[in-house]
């Protein structure tokens, strides 16, 4: 097991966002967190990082517990990728190499430019190298925020919507590249994502969040129609085309109520 979560819980101020969170991860393993807008997805990856501080349970990396330890030895351990990236005045390059020592000044090393450049071509984005992340769109930006915490080489990535920006080709291939990276390294990642075709396709877990609890937890067997709907409130079928999982969201009735309530607008 590399990642353990135990009884989580989180309030902003005094309301409780997240509560009994408990679930266990192996190496080799991408999980998807799934569940509704604002149901707490963003806070849990903030409170697996220590970004926020659970105001209870532990979150254990490869059985260390992390409010044991300081920022960067959690750096050391996690690689985080936020869903609004910053920007500054930094070339592509720079910022991506910042992942390889995030808070302090050194010494660049041999080792640390080969791991740049590696996954720059890794993620095909060696055009981007002397671009300035303030002039990049949303894409080149989210996969420089992917490349910075690949170069950190953690134990476990943590990345918050990492497709939301990417065109079609752009999120196939760096999932794709995510669950190489994963099986090839013994590592982990865990994804919060709204599409469940892709986390279908790419994850081995699932976390479904409703109420700020674990409602379901489990393999693809565990995403049921019947827990889609108690989780976002929607009907959807579940079928295979060429062999994947995958979902199709409404029902004829679902789409008579919609057409109902539209006409009385
Ligand atoms: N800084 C904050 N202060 C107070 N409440 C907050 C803060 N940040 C988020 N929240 C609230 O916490 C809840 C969970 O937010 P979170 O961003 O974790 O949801 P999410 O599941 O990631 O949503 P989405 O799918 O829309 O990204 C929301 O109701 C949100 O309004």
């Amino acid at each position: 097991m590399i990642l353990s979560v135990d009884e989580l819980q989180f309030l902003y101020r005094n309301r409780k966002i997240l509560h009994e969170i408990a679930f266990s991860i192996d190496e080799g393993e991408v999980v998807a967190i799934l569940g509704p807008n604002g149901v707490g997805k963003t806070t849990l990856l903030k409170c697996l990082n220590r970004i926020l501080n659970p105001r209870g349970g532990t979150v254990r990396i490869g059985g260390e517990n992390l409010s044991d330890l300081g920022t960067m030895e959690i750096a050391r351990l996690i690689g985080y990728v936020p869903q609004r990236v910053e920007t500054g005045r930094l070339t592509a390059f720079d910022a991506v190499l910042l992942g390889r020592r995030p808070h302090i000044k050194w010494d660049i090393t041999e080792k640390d430019l080969k791991i740049v450049d590696s996954v720059f071509k890794l993620l095909s984005m060696e055009n981007l190298r002397l671009s300035y992340i303030d002039e990049m769109s949303g894409g080149e930006l989210q996969k420089v925020a992917i490349a910075r915490s690949l170069v950190q080489e953690p134990k476990v990535l943590l990345l918050d919507e990492p497709t939301s920006s990417l065109d079609l080709r752009n999120q196939v291939e760096i999932l794709a590249i995510i669950r190489q990276i994963v099986l090839q390294h013994k590592i982990a990642a865990v994804m919060t994502m709204h599409d469940l075709n892709q986390a279908f396709r790419y994850a081995d877990r699932f976390i479904l969040l409703k109420g700020g609890k674990v409602h379901a937890y489990g393999g693809a067997e565990v995403i049921t129609p019947q827990v889609i709907e108690e989780v976002y409130g929607l009907p959807v079928v579940i079928g295979e085309i060429s062999g994947m999982r995958c979902v199709v969201p409404g029902s004829p009735a679902w789409d008579c109520k919609i057409s109902y309530a539209a006409s009385k607008l």
